[in-house]
């Protein structure tokens, strides 16, 4: 029987297209249409908005943000076993879902798409960070993109949204809560993937604030929070000594005791070491 989208059932759709799960690929299916649905509704009103998905897989999560209105989806993904699922969906919603053959690390989605633009995805594990650590460091704020709604492993969906003193805490509590209001939305039990992943999953959303809460050049931030969480337990003078022999005078031009600890420092410390740091 075919789903309430008019498309075949996803456990069909992946019987018919052969698609095993690869392991390497983080390839852990949604196979539930009213839980993508719920994703995909998530992600706000796609109504005039091009979205971009990272990993479409066999396509669930596309066919919701389709349903919900999305004026476009581009689709990226690595495993050309999934194309023909996703030439299925393309034929259903004429001139609304493109699809790119490769690797989000690689391709340029850009010239793809025209604002308003959101990102929606049930990322593959091993480059959701990085994707999400890219997104949010542009060299030009605001990005092209207005929110970012994001699967990962409650793990990481904890640490996006982690705030000060929590074991959390670090770099991409940091850098995400500069630029962006994060929230967690939705969790999500191994028994909800196919095949389930060993760990429990959260959805997070992000809301691209019009300017980041204080400036700072984003890679030198980058850089600064992966140094001193690195040794997230050492003070700050001995954690940060490679970033030159005069740190601990930058820490103090920055409002910073020397002796304190990465996690004990809010975000407005950050962004002023990092001011210090690009003199
Ligand atoms: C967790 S699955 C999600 C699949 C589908 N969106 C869903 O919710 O069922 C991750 C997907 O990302 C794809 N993928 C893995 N690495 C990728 C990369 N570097 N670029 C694009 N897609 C990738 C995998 O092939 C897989 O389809």
């Amino acid at each position: 029987m075919a789903a309430l989208d008019g498309l075949p059932p996803l456990r069909e759709v992946i019987a018919t297209h052969e698609l095993v799960a690869k392991k390497q690929l983080g390839q852990n299916f949604l196979l539930d249409l009213n839980l993508t649905s719920k994703i995909a509704r998530a992600a706000g009103d796609l109504t005039g908005c091009d979205v971009l998905e990272v990993g479409p897989g066999p396509g669930g999560l596309t066919r919701g943000l389709l349903a919900e209105g999305a004026r476009k989806v581009l689709a990226v993904e690595k495993d050309p076993r999934c194309i023909p699922a996703l030439e299925e969906i393309a034929a259903h919603y004429p001139g609304r879902l493109e699809f790119i053959l490769g690797d989000a690390l690689e391709v340029n989605v850009l010239e793809h798409l025209e604002a308003p633009v959101r990102i929606c995805a049930n990322l593959p594990y091993n480059v959701g960070t990085e994707l999400l650590v890219r997104w949010l460091t542009p060299k030009v704020w605001p990005a092209f993109w207005q929110s970012l709604t994001l699967m990962f492993q409650r793990e990481v969906a904890e640490r996006i949204v982690a705030k000060p003193g929590s074991n959390h805490y670090g770099r991409l509590a940091i850098l995400a809560q500069w630029r962006t209001d994060a929230r967690i939305v939705l969790s999500l039990p191994p028994e909800a993937f196919s095949p389930p992943p060993k760990v429990h999953s959260a959805v997070v959303h992000l809301t691209a604030l019009p300017e980041p809460r204080f400036p700072a050049d984003p890679k030198v931030l980058e850089r600064v929070t992966a140094v001193a969480f690195n040794q997230r337990r050492k003070m700050l003078r001995s954690a940060l000594k490679s970033l030159g022999p005069d740190i601990e005078d930058r820490l103090r031009a920055a409002g910073i005791e020397p002796t304190r600890r990465a996690e004990e420092i809010p975000l407005e410390g950050f962004c002023a070491l990092a001011r210090e740091m690009a003199k």
